[in-house]
């Protein structure tokens, strides 16, 4: 087949001269490859970084279309470092030329999420928007000397990017323009998870999980599960622990305590102005928080709020939404599945309601306490103490969902109902 070499973004000039070998043998162990495709009959193009030594770039052989393939070869001049490496996870992510990401991929890759014998591949998509911004974040990342990165591949199309993923991270999404309702967005971006999920059940890995970032994600979620019946539903979650961690961060400002000292704090519902995030159950230093914070006004009327509304407050200082904090949240979400949870704490986060033990409508992604045995997998706690502020103020979130669910009715095989009859008073936390 004729390669063809044009100019990128990635690599000199003087490096672009595609060899037509497949041959990986004698190539530097830190030698990137990075290789462009396009489909049947277009123009085919392979490029090398200045990094890249004499050898042929990879990728051909596996018949990636669509695709760049970044690739760093096994260290076997490392054995020392590697011998106790565990197998390499595939970790999708999408949006990945965004905020969230621009701060995530680095952290994934240092070895500080999935721990420090876990290497990883990543597997990034773009869009034609993004194409050329991925190449940047490509070369960011191996500027970046990670060891445990062992291969970092582009792509547009989902069901090439997700060929046997094991996290799937969902974070691109469109964001609300002016004038747009929110049931337009729910729809845009509903379209777009309904999309993904069918790609990611034909081709990720059967146990893949998947954490939905981009908003509406409790919604983005539920129409996700519902696209991927291969794939288990508890697979599923919606990120709301960066909402957990705003709520920390304010009882612990209020107690004059350092923020480890806040435990057992969940967030119930949806990653909206209707959360409801807990301070009946959360503890500081081990006490109930109304028994350390005895201003019951302030924890309903300031605190309560002002977690909710924190995005969009955020959004009116900084001029687009919380992208750091937010990068640090998913990673608190994935190390809190990977990490035994400490007697008497929790870890929030938006999962399938099927079974709940709180009376939860179960056909819904909610926000619940959970646990783990550091597996990579869940349980929801079932002994929260549901008060009648906690209750009334839970009920009003699902009331949310069920409205949403409805809108997307139309996105969720098998819905009864596809009626859209969303009112302003349903917000994300940027939208006050
Ligand atoms: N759950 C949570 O706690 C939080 C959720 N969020 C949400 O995360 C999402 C990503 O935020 P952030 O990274 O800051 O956003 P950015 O705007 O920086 O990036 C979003 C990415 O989404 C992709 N995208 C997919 N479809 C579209 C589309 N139709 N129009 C425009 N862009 C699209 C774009 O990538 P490409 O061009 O490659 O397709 C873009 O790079 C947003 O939905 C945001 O609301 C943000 C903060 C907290
Ligand atoms: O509303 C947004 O896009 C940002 C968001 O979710 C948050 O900051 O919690």
């Amino acid at each position: 087949m004729m390669v063809a070499t044009m100019s990128t973004s990635i690599g000199s000039a003087s490096a672009l001269r595609a060899p037509s070998s497949n041959k990986r043998a004698g190539r530097s162990p830190r030698a990137l490859v990075c290789r462009a495709q396009k489909q049947d009959g277009q123009a085919r193009r392979s490029v090398r970084s200045a990094a890249a030594t004499m050898e042929a770039p990879v990728g051909e052989e596996e018949g990636f279309q669509n695709v760049w393939r970044a690739s760093y070869e096994a260290d076997n001049e490392s054995p020392e470092l590697t011998k106790n490496w565990k197998k390499t996870m595939k970790v999708a992510v999408t949006g990945a030329a965004g905020q969230i990401s621009n701060h995530l991929l680095f952290m994934l890759a240092s070895g500080e999420v999935f721990g420090r014998d876990q290497p990883i591949q990543l597997q990034l998509l773009g869009s034609e928007r993004s194409r050329v911004a991925l190449e940047g974040v490509a070369m960011e990342l191996e500027d970046s000397l990670y060891p445990l990165l062992r291969e970092v591949q582009l792509g547009i199309d989902p069901r090439q990017v997700f060929a046997d993923a094991d996290w799937a991270l969902l974070i691109g999404a469109k964001p609300r323009g002016p004038g747009m309702e929110r049931k337009d967005l729910l729809d845009i971006n509903g379209q777009i998870f309904q999309e993904q999920a069918q790609a990611l059940n034909e081709v990720a890995s059967r146990d893949c999980k998947m954490l939905v970032v981009g908003n509406p994600c409790n919604t983005n979620a539920l129409i996700g599960m519902a696209n991927a019946p291969d794939l288990p539903k508890r697979n599923w979650h919606a990120l709301t622990r960066l909402d957990e961690n705003r709520a920390k961060c304010q009882l612990a400002l209020k107690a004059g305590k350092f923020y480890t000292s806040v435990t057992n704090c969940a967030i119930w519902g949806n990653h909206s102005t209707t959360q409801v995030p807990d301070f009946v159950n959360a503890k500081i230093g081990g006490k109930r928080v109304p028994a350390v914070i005895k201003d019951t006004a302030w924890l309903k009327e300031e605190f309560t709020p002002k977690v909710a509304n924190r995005g969009g407050a955020l959004i009116k200082k900084w001029g687009r939404s919380s992208a750091a904090s937010t990068a640090v949240s998913v990673a608190d979400h994935l190390r809190s599945l990977y990490t035994p949870t400490p007697m008497n704490d929790c870890f929030s986060t938006a999962v399938s309601t099927e079974g709940n033990p709180y009376g939860i409508d179960e056909d819904l992604v909610f926000s619940m306490p959970c646990r783990s045995t550091g597996d990579g997998d869940y349980e929801v706690i079932d002994d929260f103490v549901i008060d009648d502020w906690l209750a009334a103020k839970i009920k009003e979130s699902e009331a949310e969902l069920q409205k949403e669910r409805d809108c997307v009715g139309h996105l969720i095989p098998g819905a009864t109902r596809a009626v859209c009859m969303i009112t302003e008073d349903t917000m994300l936390p940027g939208e006050n």
